[in-house]
């Protein structure tokens, strides 16, 4: 084993990186726990190029021509942490031929021809009608909760039917919102230090850490919350919930399932709409070109909303520069080997790209670190290339299309309605930049937004 992990490491010493990345992983490790990891590679690819060793035997590429066959390859144990009940799920089995045949399962329902029914239609324009009601009661909102609310929401209507998942948006079942943020304080945890985590839990020492206990218990919770959505359907009727329980899943694999699709259904499309909707408040002009193109058009024909070139452009530029899953997605090297950047790769070295450095290069991106919703219009070839917000490969994101209905439906409704600003004093808890959980959230979960309504196209 010694020798194997030696012969490994000394392979990748052509690969340039800091020193003590060739004997130890504790520099990544550190970043990663402290929530700094996606910032941390950024710094590294600045300093030593496309290419750099993360530790003994992990590296980052930041080389969109060399991604993409990458994220073909198996994924890592660091994927585990997304099982629930002791099962795998689509996101986190590494096997292709399971991972092919559940991704086989549930694809139909997540086709954008799906997406488009107008039953499945209807359970996005309903939640976003009552978020716009929330709105209309109170003008000054967090919107960081607003999103996610909706976002859960949403996905939960459409897995198991229109009026069976949560009704965040109505003040119902909100406990399990603060569930799924506290039950994020042990992920890096998990994903990177599983046995040392399951022992300091089995042990009893967890327990004596607040934060700790607060996520077992958070866990707990959205287990029993998963469960009563789930019994709450009614199997007859047909949506992605009656799918898997006609297969011959068990039960707990169809619960790890459905669990996946809730948080990551949520979380992702409620931080873009955060980060978005506190981008365009504060760039009034930004604001003012969407409004412009929304004003003529009937929010009734989605086919429509759609192909508004500003709207597509500001959804894939919020996606490009606040990316909610910004950080590094590990894949493994295959038997063969790969040369990247004329460096061989040896078998079972760790690889990945993070969303975050690939989306702010120069080279590919003109005014790189600007927003700059046109440059969507008619995007260059290597714009295209490098922009990975659902990532790439047979492991791409399977729910891009809700995500992208459920964004252009809400912000479209949001804009022919309402113009938005910062307050004038912002609340001391508030600070944009990001926390780093792998998915991110802004610092301490909040933004404040003020609506004021725009009547006619007139702003009053
Ligand atoms: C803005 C919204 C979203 C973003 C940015 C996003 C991003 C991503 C990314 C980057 C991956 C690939 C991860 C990897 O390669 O390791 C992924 C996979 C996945 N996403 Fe999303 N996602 C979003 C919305 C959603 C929604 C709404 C769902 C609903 C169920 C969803 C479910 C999944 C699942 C199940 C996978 C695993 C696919 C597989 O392994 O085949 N995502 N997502």
């Amino acid at each position: 084993l010694i020798s194997s992990a030696f012969y490994k490491s000394l392979a990748l010493k052509d690969v340039p990186g800091p020193l003590i990345t060739r004997f130890t992983k504790i520099p990544l490790l550190y970043q990663t726990i402290n929530l700094n990891r996606t910032r941390y590679i950024h710094e590294l690819h600045r300093k030593y190029g496309p290419l750099v060793r993360l530790a003994p035997n992990e590296i980052s590429l930041n080389h969109p021509p060399s991604v993409g066959p990458i994220y073909n390859y198996e994924k890592t144990h660091f994927y585990n942490a997304f099982e629930a009940y002791g099962a795998k799920n689509m996101f986190s089995t590494p096997d292709r031929a399971r991972h092919s045949s559940r991704r086989k399962l549930l694809g139909g329902e997540y086709t954008k021809a799906y997406m488009l029914r107008p039953e499945n239609l209807t359970v996005i324009n309903d939640r976003v009608r009552q978020m716009l009601k929330n709105i209309s009661e109170i003008n000054h909102v967090d919107v960081f909760y607003l999103f996610n609310y909706m976002a859960q929401d949403v996905i939960s209507g459409f897995f198991f039917g229109d009026q069976n998942g949560s009704h965040l948006l109505q003040g119902h079942d909100i406990e399990v919102f603060d569930a799924w943020h506290m039950r994020r304080e042990t992920f890096h945890w998990f994903a990177e230090l599983p046995k040392l985590t399951n022992f300091l839990y089995s042990s009893g020492i967890a327990s004596l850490l607040p934060s700790w206990r607060d996520a077992a218990a958070a866990e707990q919770f959205i287990n029993d919350m998963t469960h009563k959505w789930m019994d709450r359907c009614d199997p007859e009727k047909s949506h992605l919930l009656t799918k898997l329980l006609k297969s011959d899943l068990s039960r707990e694999q169809i619960s790890a399932e459905v669990m996946d699709h809730m948080g990551a259904g949520h979380e992702t499309t409620g931080t873009t709409l955060t980060f978005m909707v506190d981008h365009l408040s504060k760039n009034p002009e930004q604001q003012t070109k969407l409004h412009e193109e929304l004003k003529n058009v009937d929010l009734d024909d989605f086919a429509a909303v759609d192909k508004l070139p500003y709207l597509h452009g500001v959804v894939l530029e919020t996606l490009r520069l606040y990316s909610s899953i910004p950080a590094s997605e590990p894949r493994i090297v295959p038997a063969s080997g790969v040369t990247l950047l004329d460096r061989f790769i040896p078998a079972s070295t760790v690889i990945s790209a993070q969303p975050y450095s690939m989306h702010r290069q120069e080279e590919y991106f003109e005014r790189n670190l600007e927003f700059v919703p046109e440059r969507w219009n008619e995007p260059t070839a290597s714009a295209k290339t490098a922009w990975m917000a659902f990532g790439k490969g047979t492991r791409g994101c399977i729910g891009q299309n809700i995500a992208m209905v459920t964004i252009k439906v809400a912000i479209s409704h949001l804009y022919k309605t309402y113009e938005t600003s910062k307050p004038t004093v912002l609340p001391a808890s508030e600070n944009m930049d990001f926390k780093d959980y792998y998915m991110i959230t802004p610092v301490n979960d909040t933004c404040s937004v003020v609506f004021r309504k725009v009547e006619h196209g007139e702003k009053c």
